[in-house]
């Protein structure tokens, strides 16, 4: 993403299955800030692959799924899927990036209602997305990881305002 109105967003975690640059595994999504929207673009390859030369469903729902937690910096709440509803237009291939865009659509309460959308560079949107996510506070997260870990989440910045490139 070169776009100059972008601000880049750092990762939820080094080993964040969507984002996280050190999980061998993961999409290693690169995510900037627009506005009150946040966007990635993603290249599913051959580690992603469902039908011959396709995206398999799964991965295309975690992209949605991770881009969803980084409106969190723009909500600057901290939350999680309750919900999650994507709608698989066309076949996305292998190889090809789309641009996936993502925002609050509205908020009831702890409930926050999120839309997505996937469009590849050709034009084409092949999927949407909407999710449920639930505001949570530390003690959703402090049984299961490292104490310092889930601090570093709910302590850094919600915005990270470095300009891409
Ligand atoms: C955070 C950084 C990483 C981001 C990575 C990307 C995001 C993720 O993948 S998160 C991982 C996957 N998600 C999870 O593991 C969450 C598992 N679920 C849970 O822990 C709980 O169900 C949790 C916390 C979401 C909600 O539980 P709880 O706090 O008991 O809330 P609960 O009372 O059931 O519901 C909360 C509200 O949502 C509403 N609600 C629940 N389900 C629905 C639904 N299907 N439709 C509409 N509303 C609903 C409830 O009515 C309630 O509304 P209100 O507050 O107005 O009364």
């Amino acid at each position: 993403m070169a776009d100059s109105t972008l601000t880049s967003l750092p990762p939820h975690h080094p080993q964040c299955l969507g984002c996280g640059p050190d999980n061998p595994a993961g999409l290693h999504l690169a995510v900037s800030r627009d506005g009150d929207s946040v966007v990635t673009d993603v290249t599913f390859d051959k580690r992603h692959r469902g039908a011959p030369g396709l995206a398999h469903g799964g991965a295309i729902s975690a992209a949605c799924d991770d881009l969803f937690g980084f409106v969190l910096y723009v909500v600057e709440e901290m939350a999680v899927t309750r919900r999650l509803t994507v709608d698989y237009l066309a076949p996305v291939p292998l190889g090809q990036p789309h641009r996936i865009t993502a925002g609050l659509q509205r908020r009831h309460g702890r409930r926050l209602h999120l839309e997505a959308t996937g469009t590849g560079h050709d034009g084409i949107t092949r999927f949407t997305a909407e999710a449920l996510f639930v505001v949570v506070d530390h003690h959703h997260f402090a049984p299961h990881g490292l104490e310092a870990d889930v601090q570093a989440m709910f302590t850094r910045p919600q915005r990270r305002d470095r300009k891409d490139r």
